[in-house]
C-alpha cells in the first residue's frame, strides 16, 4: 500500500456551473474539487491550505471510518478547531475499503456552497470486486442555489425564518442548466439552453455498444433527494457506500444527500441511437427542472440527441415507490453479520419545532449546538464546561403524536453528547414525525461518522417494542447513510468500536444548520495523541500547547 499525497488550497472562484456566473467555494481553483483515487489500504496525505480570505474550514471524509485518527474527520467543533485563512492543516488516514466516497466541507454549510470532490477507493491489489464491468464513471450528483450560503445561513437563523427554498439547478459533476432543457425539443414549454460556456456543457457518458460498466453514483446536495433514471436501460445495483449488496435490477434508483452507488449498466440497446441520463427531485414538490447527461454509443456524435424523451420519473410523493426500493437494498452473500443482540437502544424522535420564536429541528426535544471548543479535545483533556453536560434524553414520551404537529411546539438548545460504552451494540431507532404545519413530515437522510451500521428495519407510524421481533439480523446493508420517510421509523445497529467522537446528523444542509443531529462519544480515553494543530490555531496555540511559556 502506498501514502499518496496532494496539495490543495480551498478558496473561492468565479465559476458558472449552471451557466450562470457565480463565486462557490473550489480547491486547486477546480470545482468539484479533485478526485481522490486511491487502493484500499492506502493512506491519504492531504496538505490543505485555506485560501478563503475571512472564514476559517474542514473537510470531511464522507464514509471513511477514521479507525485511529478521529482528529482527521473534519467536522468543525467536533474534531477539529476550523482551519483558520493561511492556515495549513495535515488530514491523514487510511482509506481501508473500497468503495464510492466523496468528501466534503463541514463547516457552517460549506458544502452547499460547492466545497466537495469525489474519493474513489479501488480494491486493494489482488484483491477483486465481487463483479465484472468493462469500464467506469464517476457521476458526483449536487444541487445549486444562487443565492449565497451567507444569506442561506442569516436566512435560517432569523426570525421570521427564510427558508432556503428548491435549489435553481441539479448538476452532474459539477454541471447543470438553469431555466432551460438539453431536450426542450421534446419537452412543451421548456427552453433551449444557448450556451458556450463549457462550465456547464452537458456531461456525456461515452459507451461502446454491448459492454457493462460501473457507474459509481454519490449525492452531496444541500436538500434534494433524487431518482436517476437511464432511457431504455435498466440498472443493476451492486454497491451503497462503500459496501457491496446482493445484486438488483431497477429501472431508477434513489439517492439521498450522503449516499453513493454503484450500479452496472449494459449497453444492450440500439446503438444508432443516444440516450438520457436523467436525474429529478423526490420528497418535495419539484420546482427543479431534471438534470439530463447524455449515454452516447460510439460512434454516434455525442451532440446527437435521442430521439425520445426523458425517462418519466416516479410521482415525487410515491412514497411506496421509494420505499421498495430501500427495501430491497440487503447485504450481499457473505457480508458482515451484526451482532444479534444489542446492549443499548436509543430512540431519537425527529420534529421540527421553536426556540424563542425560531425555527428549528430537535432530537428528544433538543436542537444541537455546537460548543466553541471540538469535543475531541475537551472529553480526551477532561475539560470541564466545554460543553453543555448530562446525557441527552434516550426517548420521548408515550404520549407524543408522531402523526400531528407538535401540540407544545417549544424547544431547548443544547450541546450534550451521547457518551456510550466502547465495544458495545447499539440499536439506534430514528422516529420521523409531523413538522410545526399540518400534513408535513419530511424525508431525512441520516449520515454517522466514524461508523458503517447496519440498516435492520424501517416501519410506518411509531416505532413499537414489537417491531424488535422483526429486525432484518441475517441481511441486512452496512451503510453510512439512511433515510427516515414521512410519518415511518428506520433501526440501525452499529459497534462502538471506534474510539472518538462522531456526530451522526440529517445530511440536508440547512436542517443540520437548524440543529438536526447529535453527538456519540465512544472509547475517547482511547483515543491515541492527537495532532495539536487539530486543537489549537496559530503559533501562540502551538507555544501553549507546548508549555513553551515565555
Ligand atoms: O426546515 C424546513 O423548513 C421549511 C418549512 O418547513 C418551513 O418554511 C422546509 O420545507 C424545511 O425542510
Amino acid at each position: 500500500s502506498k501514502t499518496r499525497h496532494f496539495k490543495w488550497e480551498v478558496g473561492y472562484i468565479y465559476a458558472s456551473p449552471d451557466c450562470n456566473e457565480k463565486i462557490l467555494i473550489g480547491i486547486n481553483g477546480q470545482f468539484p474539487g479533485p478526485t481522490i483515487r486511491a487502493k484500499a489500504g492506502d493512506t491519504i496525505h492531504v496538505e490543505l491550505k485555506n485560501t478563503l480570505h475571512t472564514e476559517g474550514v474542514v473537510i470531511h471524509w464522507h464514509g471513511i471510518r477514521q479507525f485511529g485518527t478521529p482528529w482527521a474527520d473534519g467536522t468543525a467543533s467536533i474534531s477539529q478547531c476550523a482551519i483558520d485563512p493561511e492556515e495549513t492543516f495535515v488530514y491523514r488516514f487510511r482509506v481501508e475499503k473500497a468503495g464510492t466516497y466523496f468528501y466534503h466541507g463541514h463547516y457552517g454549510m460549506q458544502r452547499a456552497a460547492g466545497l466537495y470532490g469525489s474519493l474513489i477507493v479501488d480494491a486493494a491489489d489482488g484483491e477483486a470486486e465481487p463483479f465484472r464491468y468493462d469500464g467506469e464513471f464517476n457521476l458526483l450528483l449536487s444541487d445549486w442555489y444562487h443565492q449565497s450560503i451567507y444569506d442561506q445561513t442569516v436566512g435560517l437563523s432569523s426570525k421570521p425564518f427564510r427558508w432556503i427554498g428548491e435549489p435553481q439547478t441539479l448538476l452532474i459533476n459539477g454541471r447543470g442548466q438553469y431555466n432551460c432543457s438539453l431536450a426542450a425539443h421534446l419537452i412543451e414549454g421548456s427552453n433551449t439552453c444557448e450556451t458556450t460556456s463549457k462550465d456547464c456543457a452537458p456531461v456525456v457518458l461515452r459507451v461502446l455498444p454491448n459492454k457493462t460498466y460501473r457507474l459509481r453514483i454519490a449525492s452531496t446536495t444541500s436538500l434534494s433527494s433524487l431518482n436517476l433514471a437511464i432511457g431504455n436501460h435498466k440498472m443493476v445495483v451492486v454497491e451503497a457506500d462503500g459496501n457491496h449488496v446482493e445484486p438488483f435490477m431497477v429501472d431508477d434508483i434513489d439517492i439521498y444527500s450522503g449516499e453513493s452507488y454503484s450500479v452496472l449498466l449494459t449497453t444492450d440497446q440500439n446503438p444508432s441511437s443516444n440516450y438520457w441520463l436523467s436525474i429529478g427531485v423526490r420528497g418535495r414538490k419539484p420546482k427543479t427542472s431534471p438534470a439530463l447527461a447524455i449515454v452516447n454509443y460510439s460512434p454516434n456524435s455525442p451532440s446527437k440527441l435521442p430521439e425520445s424523451s426523458p425517462p418519466i420519473a416516479p410521482e415525487w410523493n410515491d412514497y411506496n415507490h421509494s420505499k421498495s426500493f430501500s427495501y430491497r437494498i440487503l447485504a450481499r452473500r457473505g457480508a458482515p453479520k451484526p451482532p444479534q443482540s444489542a446492549d443499548r437502544r436509543i430512540v431519537l424522535l425527529n420534529t421540527q419545532n421553536k426556540i424563542d420564536g425560531y425555527t428549528k429541528w430537535s432530537i428528544n426535544n433538543i436542537s444541537l449546538a455546537l460548543p466553541p471548543t471540538p469535543y475531541l479535545g475537551s472529553m480526551r483533556y477532561r475539560l470541564k464546561n466545554a460543553f453543555d453536560a448530562g446525557t441527552p434524553p434516550e426517548n420521548f414520551p408515550s404520549s407524543y403524536d408522531v402523526m400531528k404537529p407538535p401540540t407544545n411546539p417549544n424547544s431547548t438548545q443544547s450541546s450534550n453528547a451521547y457518551v456510550i460504552r466502547f465495544n458495545s451494540t447499539v440499536d439506534v431507532i430514528l422516529q420521523n414525525a409531523n413538522a410545526l404545519a399540518v400534513n408535513v413530515s419530511e424525508i431525512h437522510p441520516w449520515h454517522l461518522h466514524g461508523h458503517d451500521f447496519w440498516v435492520v428495519g424501517y416501519g410506518d407510524g411509531r416505532f413499537d417494542e414489537k417491531d424488535v421481533a422483526r429486525f432484518n439480523l441475517k441481511n441486512p446493508p452496512l451503510r453510512n447513510t439512511v433515510v427516515i420517510f414521512p410519518y415511518g421509523w428506520t433501526a440501525i445497529r452499529f459497534v462502538a468500536d471506534n474510539p472518538g467522537v462522531w456526530a451522526f446528523h440529517c445530511h440536508i444542509e440547512p436542517h443540520l444548520h437548524m440543529g438536526m443531529g447529535v453527538i456519540f462519544a465512544e472509547g475517547v480515553e482511547h483515543v491515541g495523541k492527537i495532532p495539536k494543530e487539530a486543537l489549537v490555531c496559530g503559533m501562540t496555540g502551538k507555544m501553549l500547547m507546548h508549555n513553551h511559556l515565555p
